[in-house]
This record gives structure tokens, C-alpha cells and sequence, in this order.
């Protein structure tokens, strides 16, 4: 038996199989796929409906579903996805920026949608990664719960210390569903955030050249 004192465990194979953050600090034992549909019925009950009327009997392994959707993103690895690169570039030494990638997320406050595009930049040194995976990078750490700085900052890390580049910017400009939908109820608002390393962070004219290829006012 644990002993109250013992330090915190963490489920082993749930971190090796990419579901848990490695930062996770605290017992992580992942429930049953029956467990988490029982979670739904009982929320679906909590809402004030019947879980057993027709309508709403296949609710929970739906709703199952598309929580492996929304988080699929726990059992990737970003830095994996970027690993291949190129060096046959013939010297191409400019910045090259993929921008309005569209951006799916969870805040992880409340468990609803972060909607909005992100735009990732980096100055290659020597070698190019193929632009699909800085895409795929974006979609990784979205599918995950997640608060915008965050979700701004793995990106841009997790680029930079891979492909050793010059610099990295990564821009996510995106509408909070829990400000919409909910709460304050701030339907326009947008959440900007930015993180630059590199030459982005320490050249002013390398940071307003990628602010003009994203079109930022
Ligand atoms: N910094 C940050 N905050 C976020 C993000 N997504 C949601 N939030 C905020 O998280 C906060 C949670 O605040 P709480 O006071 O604990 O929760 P709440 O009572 O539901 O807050 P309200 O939304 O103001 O009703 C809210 O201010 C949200 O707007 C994010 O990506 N980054
Ligand atoms: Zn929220």
C-alpha cells in the first residue's frame, strides 16, 4: 500500500505512449474507455437530461470519439515530426513562414474551443524542414488542453530546438470560446500572442519583416 507521504506517481506507460505532458507532476492513472462514458452520462444527467432517452444513448461513445479527436495530440511528438530535414537548399538563407494555419484547441480552463490561426516562422541555418510539419507541429500541441501562451511557446521551442534555425516567431491569433460563447461574452475578441527567439528576438528589422509576410497591422 502507498503510504500518504509517498511522492506522486506517475503512470509510466501513459507518459512512454505520449499521453501525458512530460511536466505532468501528479498521479496519472487513465481511466477506462467505460469509465469515461459513464463521466458522460453522468455530466448529461448533471445538465438536466435523460441519458437513456434515444437521442441520447449513443452520446457518450460519441462523445468519446471526438475527445480522442480533440486530444490526439498526447500521443504525438512534435519533435519526432521534425526531425527530417533537408540540406540540398542551394544556400536559401531567408526566412520562410508558413502563415494562417488554421488552429483548433481546447482552453484547458474550461474545456472548450480555442478557434484561430497561427503563423510560424523560422531563418534556416544550412537546413529546411518540409513546411507540411510546421503545420503538423501547430496541430499536435493544439490537440491538447491548453492556454494560448502555452500553446504559443511549444511551438515555437520545440522548432528552435530541433532544427537549431536562427530564430523561430510563432504568432496564434485566436477567439476564446469561453469569452464568446460564455462568461464575459466578449464576442469580437481576439487573443494575440507572439514568441520570437533568435533573430527575431534580437533584430528589429528581422521581427518587423515577419510581422509585414503575416500582414499585421
Ligand atoms: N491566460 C489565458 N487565460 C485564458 C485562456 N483561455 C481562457 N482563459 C481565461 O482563464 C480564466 C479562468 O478564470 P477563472 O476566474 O478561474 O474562471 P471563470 O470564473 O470561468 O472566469 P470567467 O471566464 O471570467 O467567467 C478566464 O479569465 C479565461 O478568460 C488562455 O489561453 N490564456
Ligand atoms: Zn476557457
Amino acid at each position: 500500500m502507498t503510504a500518504p507521504d509517498d511522492p506522486p506517481m506517475i503512470d509510466r506507460d501513459l507518459l512512454e505512449s505520449g499521453m501525458a505532458q512530460p511536466e505532468a507532476s501528479v498521479e496519472l492513472v487513465r481511466p477506462s474507455r467505460e469509465q469515461a462514458e459513464e463521466a458522460v452520462r453522468t455530466l448529461i444527467a448533471w445538465a438536466g437530461d435523460d441519458p437513456t432517452r434515444e437521442g441520447l444513448l449513443e452520446t457518450p461513445a460519441r462523445v468519446a470519439r471526438a475527445w480522442e479527436e480533440f486530444f490526439a495530440g498526447y500521443g504525438m511528438d512534435p519533435e519526432e515530426v521534425l526531425r527530417k530535414t533537408f540540406e540540398e537548399t542551394d544556400g536559401y538563407d531567408e526566412m520562410v513562414t508558413v502563415r494562417d494555419i488554421r488552429l483548433e484547441s481546447h482552453c484547458e480552463h474550461h474545456l472548450v474551443p480555442i478557434v484561430g490561426r497561427a503563423h510560424v516562422a523560422y531563418l534556416p541555418d544550412r537546413r529546411v524542414v518540409g513546411l507540411s510539419k510546421l503545420a503538423r507541429v501547430v496541430e499536435i500541441f493544439a490537440k491538447r488542453m491548453q492556454i494560448q501562451e502555452k500553446l504559443t511557446v511549444q511551438i515555437a521551442d520545440s522548432i528552435d530546438r530541433v532544427l537549431a534555425p536562427k530564430g523561430v516567431a510563432v504568432v496564434i491569433e485566436a477567439a476564446h470560446e469561453c469569452m464568446t460563447t460564455r462568461g464575459v461574452r466578449k464576442h469580437e475578441s481576439m487573443t494575440v500572442t507572439s514568441r520570437m527567439t533568435g533573430e527575431f528576438r534580437s533584430n528589429p528589422a528581422t521581427r518587423r519583416e515577419f510581422l509585414a509576410m503575416i500582414g499585421h497591422r
